[in-house]
């Protein structure tokens, strides 16, 4: 579970983030809709602790994991896509190799490309950013722009892992200014002048 609560921000005395509250429980698939610049990353980046609400707090349950792709991911650019994520899995004691595999294979990526991640499209950097997203069993996905590059059959691939993860309890807050057809989303929100409204 998931619980935003009364969170405001600002910068520079702009209010970027007006009294949010949002709840997401296990197994929801919430999207935030929002124009460029809206404060999508902003909530994202309070949600993930790794900026500080100027008001309000966020509270997870205390079984719950956090897994974020906020703006482009930043990868280790000479190394492949296997051994970036392999990397960051060990980072957090959590590497199952054989499931990184098989995220890559359903994203038609070949997890053995030895070519680096410098060389790889937006749309596969993207793929990459999903999957250290999801890889650890996260119980709470938050995912920015996820689609952002991403063709036709890896959106296909991707909402059909977000059902499946959502299917099995974890929940999924997906960040956008446009809408994905596909999604069969829970809840849809809209982030507007500050305001999160339902
Ligand atoms: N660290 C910062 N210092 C000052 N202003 C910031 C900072 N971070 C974000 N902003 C501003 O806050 C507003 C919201 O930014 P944010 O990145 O959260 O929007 P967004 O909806 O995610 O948009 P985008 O999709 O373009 O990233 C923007 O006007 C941005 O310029």
């Amino acid at each position: 579970m998931l619980k935003v609560e009364n969170v405001s921000k600002s910068f520079k005395k702009r209010l970027v983030l007006q009294d949010i509250n949002l709840t997401v429980d296990a197994g929801e698939l919430v999207h935030i809709s929002g124009i460029n610049g809206s404060g999508k990353s902003t909530l994202f980046k309070i949600i993930a602790k790794l900026l500080a609400p100027d008001q309000g707090k966020v509270t997870l349950g205390s079984d719950d994991y956090l897994g974020a792709l906020i703006e482009n991911p930043g990868f280790l650019e000479y190394e492949s896509g296997l051994s970036n994520l392999a990397f960051l899995a060990k980072l957090n004691q959590h590497y199952d190799e054989g499931k990184i595999r098989q995220l890559m294979q359903r994203f038609s990526l070949d997890p053995d490309d030895p070519q680096a991640i410098k060389n790889y499209s937006i749309g596969m950097r993207q793929k990459v950013g999903i999957i250290q997203a999801v890889m650890e069993d996260q119980t709470i996905i938050l995912l920015d722009e996820p689609t952002r590059g991403i063709d036709q059959e890896g959106i296909g691939q991707f909402t059909e892992l977000c059902h499946e993860l959502t299917s099995s309890g974890k929940s999924i807050v997906v960040a956008s200014h446009d809408t994905i057809a596909e999604m069969k989303y829970d809840r849809q929100l809209h982030l507007e002048n500050g305001v999160l409204h339902e």
